[in-house]
């Protein structure tokens, strides 16, 4: 054994890169995508020469394990041992609950630390994505994990919170009924499913096949409840009505849920978010204000599916409302308002000015157009930060969600046929009243003033975002700019990539630091454009597996998702070329039930140029 007092361990900093590459090599270990991750890596240092190292890409609560390497000429000298232990004891320290790692050398030795195999099918989506797993030969490498922290069970008796009645919420309810566990469901609108009653008339683009839950299904059957046809595609509200609102007046599921039952914070009894010691074994609190008044009940676990609500992304283009933005309130209509049906009045002979570049935008657009087809005086704008518009106008024909490429290519038509007023690349800085209108200032693509006068109505769809107040006394762990579980988070980044059915993911990713708490549905997106309802339906049932202690349930994926996208090389983009396989969408409320983000795993496979230009991560 060599002498420890020889070795001292210490971080990495950017200037040990050449050491470490030069001992990944000399111990044939792969190097793609370790630099990126170099601030994580540990280092054995004998008399200022690098001699070992390990690395731990972290993920959320979730690390890979690599590159743990000796120099060739000091190894089972006691160097390795150091390193791993050192890891697994700031693993430990930083909350991590699971380690993974590929191996195709080493698999005893890091079995003597209690990693065990395990099949790749229960490998989290956001590892499988690591540059370390796509280089990875499957065939020959062995897998394996090892499990720092369990999710303790606080007191099986208490009831699972579910915070939010949407699809996901539902869909988290119907497997609790189906796992027998005690529920409360907490919803802040009057009825199930308040955000896609608020969009009920807009149609989507997932046909009916996509927008069902499974478990849901299997408890409305007994009733004699029958599942619409697959292939049609519904309008939102009829989500509700022919699934989500039978589904909540079963007997199983009427009596625990509360309506109009909004949630303030949740934290932990007897704990603030400071306190460590005994924290994983208190009981979740929920507050919440019910017809005025507030109450609290207590929780073994809390699944957080509240959406995006009624949180929507401004007007003003910096993320901050526009000057007098909240002054105009009575003039903006944040989301896709029914132009054809209960809002016609508000329209009808006004000139309207849409904001947003997503869907939600399209969709207004052509209500709006097409009551300017039946009253003259009615008039529409449309005003777009971007100037690049290739994300709404979609593939066309080849898109693999029709309805979806239909609605581009309509507005497309729109654009080019002159009815239509457009500012592209308009970023709204403020709004004001002038002259009974509303005048909105902004700053053009070449910083110029731009003037928009004579406004009577905007609208605004420029998507939404999640509300962090209610959990911040709990411990979350979030991307730092999508505000999405922060596993998640590079899976999902519209910076990085606008393709790519994000691979279905479960308890895993959902979870935070503060065990026993997840995230699900569009939430867990945070402020991403994108969100299948079937992933939503997938993480339900991983999470809901989970806190059953059905580990093996919990790991395994069960969702395939549909080819949903638009990611072939004839997509360019129009102004600027962004993400591999098309400029990202931006945020609609279709979000929560269209893939907007497109292809699938196998689409987004490598393609021959202009994608081969693509970030290496992108639907990889
Ligand atoms: C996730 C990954 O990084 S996988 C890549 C692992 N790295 C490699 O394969 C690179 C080549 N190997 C090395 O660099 C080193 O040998 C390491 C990192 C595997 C181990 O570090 P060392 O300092 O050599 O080992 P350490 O002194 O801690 O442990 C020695 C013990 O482990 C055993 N051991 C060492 N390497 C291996 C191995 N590949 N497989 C099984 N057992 C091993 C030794 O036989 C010895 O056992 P003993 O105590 O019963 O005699």
């Amino acid at each position: 054994m060599l002498l420890n007092n020889a070795i001292s361990l210490r971080q990495a900093g950017a200037s040990d890169w050449p050491a470490i590459e030069a001992l990944l090599l000399a111990n044939k270990l792969p190097t793609d995508g370790a630099q990126a991750h170099l601030t994580t890596y540990l280092l054995a240092v004998s008399n200022g020469e690098v001699v070992g190292c390990a690395g731990a890409e972290v993920y959320g609560t979730l690390a890979l394990v690599r590159s743990v390497a000796v120099a060739p000429g000091l190894q089972k000298q006691g160097i390795g041992r150091l390193l791993v232990e050192r890891l697994l004891h700031e693993a430990r320290s930083r909350d991590i609950a699971a380690l993974y790692l590929l191996t195709v050398t080493a698999p005893e030795y890091f079995a003597q630390y209690g990693f065990k195999r395990m099949k790749i099918e229960a490998v989290p989506a956001a590892l499988k994505a690591s540059a370390e797993f796509q280089g990875a030969c499957p065939a020959c490498a062995a897998l394996m994990a090892l499990t720092l922290r369990e999710a303790p069970v606080v007191d099986a008796a208490l009831p699972v919170a579910v915070l939010g009645a949407g699809p996901v919420g539902l869909a988290a309810v119907a497997q609790l009924v189906e796992r027998g566990l005690p529920f409360i469901a907490l919803e802040a609108g009057k009825q199930v499913g308040a955000n896609l009653r608020d969009y009920g008339h807009v149609q989507l683009f997932s046909p009916w096949q996509y927008d069902v839950d499974h478990a849901m299904a299997r408890l409305l059957a007994p009733t004699g409840w029958t599942m619409p046809p697959a292939a049609e595609l519904p309008r939102a509200g009829e989500v509700v009505e022919r699934v989500l609102q039978p589904f909540a007046a079963l007997a199983q599921v009427a009596p625990f849920i509360k309506l109009g039952a909004r949630v303030l914070a949740v934290s932990r009894e007897g704990f603030d978010k400071v306190k460590s010691a005994g924290r994983d074994k208190a009981a979740f609190l929920v507050r919440y204000e019910q017809d005025g008044e507030v109450h609290e009940l207590r929780a073994r676990a809390v699944i957080d599916a509240t959406g995006t609500w009624n949180q929507p992304n401004p007007v003003g283009a910096n993320g901050l409302q526009a000057i007098g933005e909240a002054d105009a309130r009575d003039r903006i209509f944040y989301g896709i308002p029914d132009v054809a049906g209960a809002l016609r009045g508000r329209y009808e002979g006004k000139r309207t000015l849409v904001v947003g570049a997503g869907h939600s935008a399209a969709n207004a657009l052509l209500a709006l157009a097409d009551l300017a087809k039946q009253s003259s005086t009615t008039r529409l704008a449309w005003a777009v930060r971007s100037p690049a518009l290739q994300r709404v106008f979609g593939g066309g024909d080849a898109d693999a969600l029709p309805a979806r490429g239909a609605l581009g290519a309509s507005l497309r038509r729109l654009r080019d046929g002159g009815t239509l007023e457009f500012f592209s690349g308009l970023r709204v800085t403020r709004i004001e009243r002038f002259g009974g209108q509303l005048r909105l200032t902004g700053l053009d693509a070449k910083q110029q003033a731009v003037v928009v006068d004579g406004i009577d109505e905007v609208i605004c769809a420029t998507g939404q975002r999640p509300d962090l107040t209610l959990t911040s006394e709990l411990r979350l762990k979030l991307d730092p700019w999508l505000e999405s579980n922060e596993a998640l988070g590079p899976l999902i980044d519209p910076n990085l990539h606008s393709c790519g059915t994000v691979r279905p993911h479960g308890h895993r990713e959902l979870a935070h630091p503060e065990l026993g708490f997840y995230t699900l549905g569009v939430k867990s997106y945070g402020r991403a454009p994108t969100f299948l309802m079937a992933t939503g339906f997938e993480q339900a049932r991983s999470v809901v597996a989970a806190i059953a202690g059905d580990l093996a349930a919990a790991d395994r994926v069960e969702l395939e998702l549909p080819e949903t996208g638009v990611c072939s090389s004839n997509l360019t983009v129009e102004g600027s070329a962004t993400g591999c396989c098309g400029p990202a969408v931006e945020s609609a409320p279709e979000a929560m039930v269209a893939p907007k983000r497109g292809c699938g795993p196998s689409s987004c496979a490598p393609k021959p140029a202009p994608e081969a230009v693509a970030p290496k991560r992108c639907c990889g």
